[in-house]
């Protein structure tokens, strides 16, 4: 065929696409349209006047309105694969991001995840199960703009004809934006088999950079909630990344694909109520992510308050009632070992009595009895007051905030960390605070001390719940103190509690989830790995990453604690083998740095080539090198790029951009949107179509993991890389 023909017949080919997919189009009105009846009608059984009707409503208006959003979220992108069939007679299946049915309930659309679409994905040339041709459409919005296709099965006698260059290629050239993309029309078979894996146990995806870990991965969430709606939906799936630039850069992925009963939080915000997006320096980094700090949170745990009463005096009747720090000490005792210190909140008052009415000799108090004895304490404010500050339900920011007392610290440190290690904590955690007076706040906390404090919450545990409807107030003399009429006791925690402390952690047996997802799991410490592991006790599991671009300088224990963490389920794991985003070039710059520096790393095949090499310039002045590197960038790229620079220069360089206005005129669009300044540890899991790294020698020098940090920065650009050395 000449190019005029190929033209036309790929003109043809186009519209009757056209044709098919404005249909569909037509029918998601219409489901949307009857999805809105269905909620109106539901809103109208709330008046049929019996409960029966209220219930009613409720299940159709939730139904109703998970269908509109699904509905609402499929529209770009809808229809996106075409399958043609061996099979004589079998009407070729079309696949879309959701499933759709005619208004005769037959089949118009399948869904990516259905089983029928699988050979989409799974069908070689080599063995193409039953397919012939498979199209990838390309569509923006409403409108087809290209059809691309494979023939599988040459063999087959066919009339169908073959146009495009290759769906993958086009995908994979695209201008980067801020956010990741879906790729379920071009997933490939090796993936494919990673998103589809039975969810039973552990299923770990590892790879080399690019090779679509992080989007696979998404793509079995999706898959997972699709297969097992009830048990997941329900149960909740929680997805861990690095960092939330990270979490926003993937969060369009999956309500692109109609899912959004997700929990996306970066590693600084896994504990409810807390969230932080400081890292520590890498120094202090390493200390409060090694297993060594379980113990050390143990034991702080198990602290006397800072400043609380040392003795407890009462008199009653004849006898002058003292616990001192001895006596009070053994009832501290006594109560850890009955279990975690908040749940003994409601034993307190009662040990204390306990151990005072030993001490009750006088005739008169004696013949009074124990139940007058524990009734006149517990009318007495000084009793009260002594047990609400001896023993108060406590929270795990208040708890850590006592290891800034280096005296505390020392003490529960003892044999755990060594004096230098103590000395970087307590530079961390800064100066003593009176207690209730400077509250903490949460930007107090950095990611790291978030597994710290999610130690504490467990190591503390719960204040139990009031008792409600079946309590036994007749033989549990406290069992009024969790009664709203006695308010003191009560409200503490329900009223001034929050007020105080607007971090209050909910309770940990919510922690749990049906599924979690960890993404750069080669980064999680060992307390991040106890921290996650909690939430995924009964879980199913997917674990995502590659070790080589790990910055945990301790791999042996990161293992410990993950093994720990994944207990002994089975595991089923999956190897991604091509790098889909670096070109070529850039992929084997980066390649070469790791063989060089000694890293073990996965090196996948960099299937795209730009013939662009990535450029080594040294400078002599660093602010102008990098003004024109970013600056010629910005007219060589469409879309984002990322100035990478060592932590200690990042605002400096920060600064430098926001000055250049000549940039903003030359980016497209007038803006500097498109371009970021980040650290090296800022750009895991992320990509940008252009990448200025400002002296790499010093992003290497900064932790002992540098060189894996570094390689890292090289394996973010898709289509140019220039770095700078002065
Ligand atoms: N089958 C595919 N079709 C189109 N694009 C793909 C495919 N697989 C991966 N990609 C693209 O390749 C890029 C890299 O994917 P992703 O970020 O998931 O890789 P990764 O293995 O998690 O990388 P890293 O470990 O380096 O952070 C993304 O832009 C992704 O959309």
């Amino acid at each position: 065929m000449d190019q005029a023909t190929n033209d036309t017949v790929a003109q043809q080919e186009l519209e009757h696409e056209q044709e098919f997919v404005d249909g569909v189009y037509e029918q998601l009105e219409r489901s949307t349209k009857n999805a809105q009846e269905l909620a109106r009608e539901g809103h109208g059984r709330a008046h049929l006047g019996h409960e029966g009707g209220l219930v009613e409503r409720d299940a159709m208006v939730f139904q109703a309105a998970k269908r509109i959003a699904t509905l609402n979220a499929a529209h770009e992108g809808l229809v996106f694969g075409r399958l043609d069939l061996s099979t004589p007679g079998e009407a070729p299946r079309y696949i879309g991001r959701i499933g759709l049915r005619d208004e005769d309930r037959d089949t118009l659309l399948i869904d990516w995840r259905a089983p029928a679409a699988a050979v989409f994905y799974q069908a070689t040339a080599a063995d193409p199960q039953g397919v012939v041709r498979r199209r990838v459409l390309r569509c923006a919005g409403a409108k087809v703009v290209a059809v691309e296709d494979d023939l599988l099965d040459s063999e087959i006698e066919t009339d169908l004809v073959v146009v495009g260059e290759g769906a993958l290629m086009a995908q994979l050239s695209r201008a980067r934006d801020r956010t990741m993309h879906s790729i379920v029309a071009t997933i490939q078979a090796e993936q494919d088999k990673a998103i589809r894996a039975p969810s039973k146990g552990v299923v770990s995806i590892s790879g080399g950079p690019g090779t679509g870990k992080t989007v696979v991965a998404l793509h079995r969430a999706a898959f997972l909630l699709y297969s097992d709606r009830a048990r997941y939906e329900r149960g909740g799936v929680l997805i861990i990344g690095p960092s939330g630039v990270f979490m926003r850069y993937i969060e369009r992925v999956l309500p692109s694909l109609g899912e959004t009963a997700v929990a996306l939080r970066s590693l600084g915000e896994v504990v409810d109520g807390l969230r932080s997006s400081r890292h520590d320096e890498p120094a202090v980094a390493d200390v409060k992510g090694s297993a060594r700090m379980a113990e050390l949170m143990r034991r702080t745990a198990r602290q006397a308050v800072p400043n609380a009463p040392r003795d407890l005096r009462v008199f009653y009747r004849d006898d002058n009632l003292v616990l001192g720090p001895r006596e009070l000490a053994a009832v501290r005792r006594q109560l850890l070992s009955q279990g975690k210190r908040n749940r003994q909140v409601p034993r307190v008052a009662n040990a204390l009595l306990d151990a005072m009415w030993r001490q009750v000799r006088g005739e008169r108090g004696r013949e009074r009895g124990r139940e007058e004895f524990n009734d006149t304490l517990l009318g007495t404010a000084a009793f009260v007051d002594f047990v609400l500050s001896w023993w108060p339900p406590l929270d795990a920011t208040d708890v850590l905030g006592w290891l800034r007392d280096p005296e505390v610290l020392g003490r529960v440190a003892e044999g755990v960390l060594s004096r230098g290690d103590q000395a970087l904590l307590s530079r961390s955690f800064g100066p003593v605070r009176e207690p209730r007076e400077v509250r903490t706040t949460p930007d107090d906390w950095s990611i790291e001390d978030i597994a710290l404090l999610d130690e504490l919450r467990y190591e503390l545990g719960d204040v139990p719940q009031k008792p409600r409807g079946d309590r036994d107030d007749d033989n549990d003399p406290l069992a009024h103190l969790f009664d709203d009429e006695v308010p003191e006791l009560t409200t503490f925690v329900d009223r001034d509690a929050p007020r105080q402390n607007p971090r209050t952690t909910v309770r940990v047996e919510d922690d749990g989830y049906a599924h979690v997802l960890v993404d750069e799991a080669q980064d999680l410490t060992p307390m991040q790995w106890r921290m996650v592991g909690r939430r995924g006790r009964v879980a199913t599991w997917t674990v995502v990453g590659d070790p080589a671009q790990s910055s945990w300088p301790v791999p042996a224990e990161a293992t410990t604690a993950r093994e720990a963490a994944l207990g002994d389920k089975p595991r089923h794991s999956f190897h991604l083998s091509t790098n889909y985003r670096n070109s070529s070039e850039i992929y084997d710059f980066a390649a070469r740095y790791a063989e060089r520096v000694g890293l073990d790393a996965d090196l996948p095949n960099a299937v795209r080539a730009t013939g662009i090499d990535p450029e080594e310039r040294t400078v002599v002045d660093l602010r102008e090198g990098t003004h024109d590197a970013v600056k010629e960038l910005a007219g060589a790229v469409e879309g984002t790029i990322g100035i990478v620079v060592p932590a200690a220069r990042r605002d400096q360089v920060q600064g430098w951009l926001e000055g250049w206005t000549d940039l903003a005129e030359a980016a497209a669009g007038g803006s500097l949107a498109r371009v970021a300044v980040l650290t090296g540890l800022e750009t895991k899991g992320l990509e940008f179509d252009g990448i200025v790294v400002v002296t790499p020698d010093e992003i290497e020098a900064e932790s002992v993991t540098g060189r894996a940090t570094l390689y890292v920065v090289y394996t973010r650009a898709t289509q140019r890389m220039i770095t700078l050395t002065t």
